[in-house]
């Protein structure tokens, strides 16, 4: 539905300052039905990218097709046509103060010209879809943030777009309404097959809806993915930085404190295997640990859920000889489940912490 071909885009400089790179080669497609997250700190350039769609900001080269259109050749008359079918919501939601609810969200159409007959059709089950209905008199002032984003999101579908852009249309609001809204959107992608792009700095958001992300730096796209394997398998250190928070990878602090990155006389190798719901682990383990005759102690394990999928992380202790620890890895690959050597541990130091 919407494809980005090697684009890149630089600022000016201002001033005194030199010219901002914000794309840098970007590639990225996002297929039709599909909520596609685009995470990354401030200044990595979500923004930017998520503006070239429907070419608020135009790309310095490269191109942007949305449903097969290239938005990048088109004349003004054709690039406002083209606009009709990608609706936007913002962050501070761009409610125009002076018109009630009903009339924010006919706004489109009246510019379209659309009459007023037609309009009320289309209007009112979009309130309805939004959960307005007994609002549509009232003024912006009146409503919640929730609200507001909720008349955002029925002007933005006013046009009937096949493509929405979301622009950290949640950041302003606080954590239960947020859910709500992002439980919005999830059932409009749902009942509409609407593509919905956003951005965020919020991995909680990504998690709550997103099939497919994107983790951007710099200006460029350092890791992307369906959203299940970009959290179970994190590969970029930004990536980490994002996911661990949410996606309890990791070891208790007291057990990581006495993990060395070196192996040192007598002590154990600590590894972490990772499982998605349909692998059982412990018959593998324990056939494993007959086989090649070592103990796997478990150490310390968890199960998360990512998308509705469990996603399980088991910390163990390998006590064996060199050979058969490395045996046991493979076998553990083979049988399709992640292995990390975490590193080693003095198994005095490890009772321990338990
Ligand atoms: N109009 C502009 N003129 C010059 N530089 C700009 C302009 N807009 C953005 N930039 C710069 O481009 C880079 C990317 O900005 P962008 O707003 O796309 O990032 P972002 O990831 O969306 O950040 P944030 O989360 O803070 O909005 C930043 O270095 C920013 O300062």
């Amino acid at each position: 539905m919407i494809t980005f071909e090697h684009l890149q885009k630089t600022y000016p400089a201002r001033g005194t300052g030199a010219p901002v790179q914000a794309l840098a080669d970007i590639d990225l497609t996002v297929e039709r039905g599909e909520i596609y997250g685009i995470i990354g700190r401030s200044g990595a350039g979500k923004s930017t990218l998520l503006r070239t769609v429907n070419l608020l900001e135009k790309p310095t080269s490269g191109r942007v097709l949305v449903d097969g259109v290239d938005m990048t050749s088109l004349s003004a008359r054709e690039l406002r046509e083209a606009r009709h079918s990608i609706g936007m919501i913002f962050q501070h939601f761009n409610l125009l103060s002076s018109r009630t609810v009903f009339d924010n969200v006919a706004l489109p159409l009246e510019l379209a010209g659309v009459g007023k007959a037609k309009i009320r059709e289309a209007v009112e089950p979009l309130l309805d879809l939004v959960g307005l209905t007994d609002k549509r008199d009232r003024y912006p002032a009146e409503l919640s943030g929730g609200q507001k984003q909720r008349v955002g999101i029925a002007r933005a579908l006013a046009s009937k777009p096949k493509v929405l852009l979301s622009d950290e249309a949640t950041s302003a609001l606080d954590p239960e309404t947020t859910t709500q809204i992002l439980h919005l959107l999830a059932d409009i992608n749902r009942r509409l097959g609407l593509t919905i792009v956003l951005i965020t700095h919020e991995i909680a958001v990504i998690k709550e809806i997103c099939h497919k992300v994107a983790v951007m730096e710099g200006g460029r796209i350092i890791e992307q993915g369906p959203v299940f394997d970009v959290f179970a398998h994190p590969k970029h250190p930004t990536t980490h930085t994002f996911v661990d928070p949410v996606i309890n990878r990791g070891i208790p602090d007291a057990l990581r404190g006495r993990l060395s990155a070196t192996e040192v006389p007598g002590s154990n190798m600590v590894l972490r295997i990772t499982f998605t719901g349909e692998r059982a682990t412990s018959p593998v383990i324990s056939a494993i640990s007959r086989k090649l005759n070592l103990d796997l102690n478990i150490w310390h394990g968890q199960i998360d859920e990512i998308q509705g999928a469990p996603f399980g992380t088991l910390v163990v202790e390998a006590i064996g000889n060199p050979q058969s620890i490395e045996a046991a890895i493979s076998l553990l690959k083979v049988n399709k489940l992640g292995v990390e050597v975490l590193g080693y541990a003095v198994p005095g130091n490890l009772r321990a912490a338990v």
